[in-house]
């Protein structure tokens, strides 16, 4: 029997970086996804190995199941999730060492890092084939490290005996409250790994779907029935999250009471973020009102985040340009590169949006238009058992 689970990307419309710090922030899943494919082996297929294809970055991991086991003396299957220890990341290291990753390629060892803690702390040492494909852009603050994790963490779980739920063997299907948590706790156990000290909010909005607002580990599903179009636009300047983060936590060491200001104001702007949206649209009149005060608000978070220290001259050049349209941009994610989100309101003329997207794309940027607020966390099985 093969599973194939998919998630969800992201866009974070206020509180990236300062949700790390225990301030709110508001996320939402946006129509592109991670995909994962899982399938054991069968006794015919002979096969002993652990394999893991990595479709965007045409790579794939595989090692037999006894040089796990010997690499790996100690694993057992966890329950309830768990960290992964140091010692355990160095073995696994190992593991991912012997592939040699191409230099140029070497951020991908953290997540193959993870795929190896996830499936044997689930499964223990078994043979099986994962394969990933993504529509996200890698490194470009969408959360693909988050939809790798959850879309992983998604299919290993409804392979194992964790997940007792009957389902149908037809087209996507979500699963249960005690499914998703668990989808969600092993997610974020995977990307500790790869953002070293990753919130939360990322898995969490993958997982769920939706809308919602998160603050030190707390998830509140927000409720909406206000439009909300945001253009994406990927400066293509790579990036990673894992050290924007740190570099941030280290500012914050060195200004503690000047970090501590910026992360209570970050804070207010979520809230507020949080509670326009979720208040009813009775006309026109009020959306307009609305998306103002969220433009506001997504410039004021902007700034704060250059006082965090991570935008980029490229974001720094996309807010310009959509500022000569009179849009409103904010970087969204980790910053430093990747992508950057500007409001487009209701009542703006297509005209003007053809207008920006080309003098940005003419920039070498690249942009999109995502649906936001799906769907969070799907599987769906093929094959016979
Ligand atoms: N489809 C994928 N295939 C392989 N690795 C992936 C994939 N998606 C995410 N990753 C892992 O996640 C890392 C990118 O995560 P990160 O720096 O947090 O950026 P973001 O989450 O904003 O895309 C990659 O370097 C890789 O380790
Ligand atoms: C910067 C941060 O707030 C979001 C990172 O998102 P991304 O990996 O850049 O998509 C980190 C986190 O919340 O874990
Ligand atoms: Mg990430």
């Amino acid at each position: 029997m093969e599973v194939r689970a998919r998630a969800p990307g992201k866009i974070i419309l206020a509180g990236e970086h300062a949700v790390v710090h225990g301030s709110a922030a508001v996320a939402a899943s946006i129509d592109l996804y991670t995909y994962v494919s899982l399938r054991f082996p069968t006794p015919a297929d002979n096969d002993e190995t652990l394999t893991l294809q990595l479709k965007d970055v045409s790579l794939e991991f595989s090692w037999p199941v006894a040089r796990i086991k010997e690499a790996f003396p100690n694993s057992e299957t966890q329950i309830p999730p768990s960290s992964c220890s140091l010692e355990t990341l160095k073995l696994i290291a190992s593991l991912v060492d012997e592939h040699n990753i191409p230099e140029a390629k070497i951020g991908l060892a953290a997540g193959v890092t993870a795929f190896l803690w996830l499936f044997t702390s689930i499964h223990g040492c078994k043979p099986a084939k994962a394969v990933v494909s993504s529509e996200l852009p890698l490194g470009s603050g969408l959360g693909s490290s988050a939809a790798f994790c959850v879309a992983l963490s998604a299919a290993i779980l409804a392979l194992s005996d964790s997940v007792t739920m009957e389902f149908s063997h037809q087209g996507w299907q979500v699963f249960g409250e005690n499914e998703l948590e668990l989808v969600n706790k092993w997610a974020f156990e995977g990307e500790k790994i790869i953002h070293g000290k990753p919130s939360g909010i990322d898995n969490t909005v993958s997982t769920y779907g939706n809308m919602i607002k998160f603050k030190s580990g707390h998830l509140t599903r927000l409720k909406t029935n206000m439009p909300l179009k945001m253009l994406i636009t990927n400066t293509k300047v790579g990036r990673n999250t894992k050290a924007l983060v740190a570099s941030v936590s280290e500012r914050t060491l060195r200004h503690p009471t000047a970090m501590a200001s910026v992360f209570t104001a970050v804070d207010s702007i979520s809230s507020e973020v949080a509670a326009i949206i979720q208040s009813p649209v009775p006309d026109d009149l009020a959306i307009t009102e609305k998306e103002e005060k969220l433009e506001e608000l997504m410039e004021m978070n902007q700034g704060l985040l250059q006082c965090m220290g991570v935008s980029h001259a490229s974001i720094e050049t996309v807010l310009r340009t959509t500022l000569k349209y009179k849009l409103s941009s904010k970087l969204t994610g980790a910053g430093g590169g990747g992508c950057v989100l500007t409001l487009l309101p209701t009542l703006l003329s297509g005209t003007v949006v053809d207008k920006v997207i080309a003098e940005l794309e003419a920039c070498g940027f690249q942009c999109l238009l995502a649906g936001i607020g799906g769907n969070g966390v799907e599987i769906s099985f093929s094959g016979t058992s």
